[in-house]
């Protein structure tokens, strides 16, 4: 499968205990897509979900769409295929969709990983514009990343950012589109937010997302708990429009509010957020 679908599952902190149950009942609802990696520390658990489905018969591995990441202590070349080859041990697959870079760094061995069929994509994660436009002016790139994958949600909208992406033919991901889970913005109270959810009879949630999925964004709410993995997916989010008053209303909300900031890493020359976008 080689577009990404637009909704997938977000797989951080869903618990080891947890998250084999939720991936199956996600493939059992619909999902296709999943969004992992190695950070996580659950993508064995993950694994076992995808096999339980594909040896039932449910689904097969071309019907899905399986994303991980490179995370930063493995940019070294030497280090990429390892740390890929890991991955898919957990997984218990031979191949991954689409491989990111976590962060910033580092492209050529990722390149080989597809060369070299154990990814069919690559892309990035975090990356800034003038990252990604570096990225994409190196004179020999072979495989262009696919997708970047970044925060947003009303509060951090990346208009830029996504035009950016958008206008180079690189599709954007949306991470935290809910606000994140513990420690992460109560936006699904957020007045405003209600208000539309009221008015069209969908939860705070179905709203975020839809709103994602009407700027041509793909979208990776995380859930382990059976009623919400539905929700996230059923109750007309793909066959509703949010007129564009709400749109609107939505996109105003923004404050430049940023979750995941990375703060141990923001002295390293590639650390993405000291630009505007
Ligand atoms: N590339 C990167 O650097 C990053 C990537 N990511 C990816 O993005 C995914 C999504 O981001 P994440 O941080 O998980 O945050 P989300 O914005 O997806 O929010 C997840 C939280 O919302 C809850 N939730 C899910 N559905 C509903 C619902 N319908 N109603 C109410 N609450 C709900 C979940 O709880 P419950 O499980 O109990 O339903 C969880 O606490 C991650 O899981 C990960 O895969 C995230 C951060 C950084
Ligand atoms: O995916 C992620 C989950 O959270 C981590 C810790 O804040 C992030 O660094 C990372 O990008």
């Amino acid at each position: 499968m080689e577009k990404i679908p637009v909704l997938g599952l977000g797989t951080w902190k869903a618990a080891p205990g947890e998250v084999t149950e939720a991936v199956k009942v996600a493939i059992d609802v619909g999902y296709r897509h999943f969004d992992c990696a190695y950070l996580y520390h659950n993508e064995s658990e993950i694994g076992a979900g995808i096999q339980s489905k594909i040896q039932e018969g449910v689904v097969r591995r071309e019907d899905l769409f399986i994303v991980s990441k490179l995370w930063c202590t493995s940019h070294k070349k030497s280090l990429v295929r390892p740390a890929c080859s890991n991955t898919l041990k957990a997984l218990k697959l031979e191949y991954l969709d689409l491989y990111l870079i976590h962060w910033p760094m580092g492209f050529k061995a990722m390149e080989d990983l597809v060369a070299a069929g154990l990814v069919k994509a690559i892309g990035v994660s975090n990356f800034n514009h003038e990252q990604l436009e570096r990225l994409l002016n190196k004179p020999n790139l072979r495989f262009k990343p696919l997708t970047n994958q970044i925060e947003c949600h009303p509060y951090l909208n990346q208009k830029n950012l996504i035009s950016f992406c958008q206008s180079r033919d690189v599709s954007v991901t949306a991470y935290q589109p809910l606000g994140g889970s513990s420690g992460g913005v109560d936006l699904m109270d957020n007045p405003v937010i209600q208000s539309i959810a009221q008015k069209h009879q969908k939860s705070a949630a179905q709203i975020l997302i839809r709103f994602q999925i009407q700027r041509n964004v793909i979208v990776i709410p995380k859930s382990v708990n059976p009623k919400r993995i539905l929700e996230n997916i059923q109750g007309g989010v793909f066959d509703f429009e949010l007129p564009e008053e709400d749109m609107n209303a939505l996109f105003s909300l923004d404050r430049n509010f940023r979750l995941t900031k990375f703060p141990t890493a923001k002295n390293h020359k590639d650390y993405p957020f000291h630009i505007e976008y």
